[in-house]
């Protein structure tokens, strides 16, 4: 009988550092791995970020891979497996999906698969300014075997003992670490025989997550643009994609108020739009948007 193969879950709210820590695990390099991301939103912006990692990418965009994308997300291991016969599987879980559906979706219905390691990441600088732990987050750390609090270079050490404190108020048993750019080593994330990790029932009811895009082949003012940004309403939770300018195009993301940006290569502006009750504003952001573009492309 041929050995399981081990499948690594990574989960954490949106925006606290799943990506990065995939391509810092990525970089490490060392085994033949297949990475499957499930995207919130209608572009798999994550996917393209990995592409050219010499890595495999399954992409699951638009849904949730633990409700209502469940059968695929069982048909993208059971392809990745036949397919590419990696040593590893990751999955980076959508901000929203629940772990414990996710563990007990791969523990029942995957028996070629083995669930090595559940690592859920906490953004430090997050839960500082919303200390409260809704249900998908709880659920999240509870299911972990390994705790990243992340971000925290963005808060003071006392700020980081209470998120310690609320992390193992949920999880007494969870390895835990503080990192900056999820600076784990990576091979402490893999080769863990876990058995005994704790599955819990599944329960909606966290308020509704809406997203939209907006797409444009014309260059964007980037003045404009970051005043645009830094004006969002507060129910903008989360924003990612590419941004193109006069002065070259960038890897845009906003977590919570924060804006990062690093040159990237992009044939055009294409940013997702995520947050709570977030339909309200669609509307005046896209046109904010729109009154951004400048000149037709060349
Ligand atoms: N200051 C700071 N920024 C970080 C840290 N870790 C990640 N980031 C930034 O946080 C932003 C979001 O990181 P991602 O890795 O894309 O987060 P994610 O969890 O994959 O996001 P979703 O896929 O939307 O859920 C990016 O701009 C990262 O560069 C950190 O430790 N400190």
């Amino acid at each position: 009988m041929e050995a399981r193969t081990p499948l690594t879950l990574i989960t954490g709210s949106l925006g606290c550092g799943k990506t990065t820590l995939v391509r810092r695990i990525l970089r490490a390099g060392g085994r033949r791995m297949a990475v499957l991301m499930n995207e919130f939103g209608e572009i798999p912006i994550d996917s393209r970020v990995i592409q050219g990692e010499n890595i495999e990418i399954v992409e699951l965009a638009g849904g949730c891979v633990c409700c209502s994308m469940t059968g695929e997300f069982e048909a993208a291991i059971r392809e990745i497996i036949e397919k590419v016969r990696p040593e590893c599987i990751i999955v980076e879980a959508t901000g929203l999906a629940e772990a414990d559906a996710l563990v007990f979706e791969v523990e029942d219905n995957l028996p070629d698969v083995r669930l090595d390691c559940v690592v859920c990441i906490v953004d430090a600088y997050m839960s500082v300014r919303h200390p409260h732990v809704g249900h998908t987050a709880r659920n999240h750390l509870r299911a972990a075997h390994i705790v990243l609090i992340n971000k925290i270079d963005l808060v003071a050490t006392a700020d980081v003992k209470e998120v310690e404190a609320r992390v193992r108020g949920l999880n007494r048993n969870a390895v835990l670490f503080k990192t900056v750019g999820c600076d784990v080593d990576p091979l402490l994330l893999f080769g863990l025989e876990l058995e005994n990790h704790p599955v819990f029932t599944s329960r909606r009811g966290e308020p509704e997550f809406q997203s939209f895009v907006f797409t444009s082949r014309v260059l964007l003012d980037d003045r404009k643009f970051h005043k645009l940004v830094s004006e969002l309403p507060e129910c903008v939770y989360r924003a990612k994609g590419f941004a193109r300018f006069p002065g070259g195009s960038y890897l845009f993301n906003f977590v919570v108020g924060r804006v990062d940006i690093e040159a990237f290569p992009a044939d055009r502006t294409q940013l997702v739009f995520i947050g709570r009750g977030l339909n309200t504003f669609r509307e005046a952001i896209l046109a904010g948007l729109k009154g951004c573009e400048v000149r037709d492309e060349l």
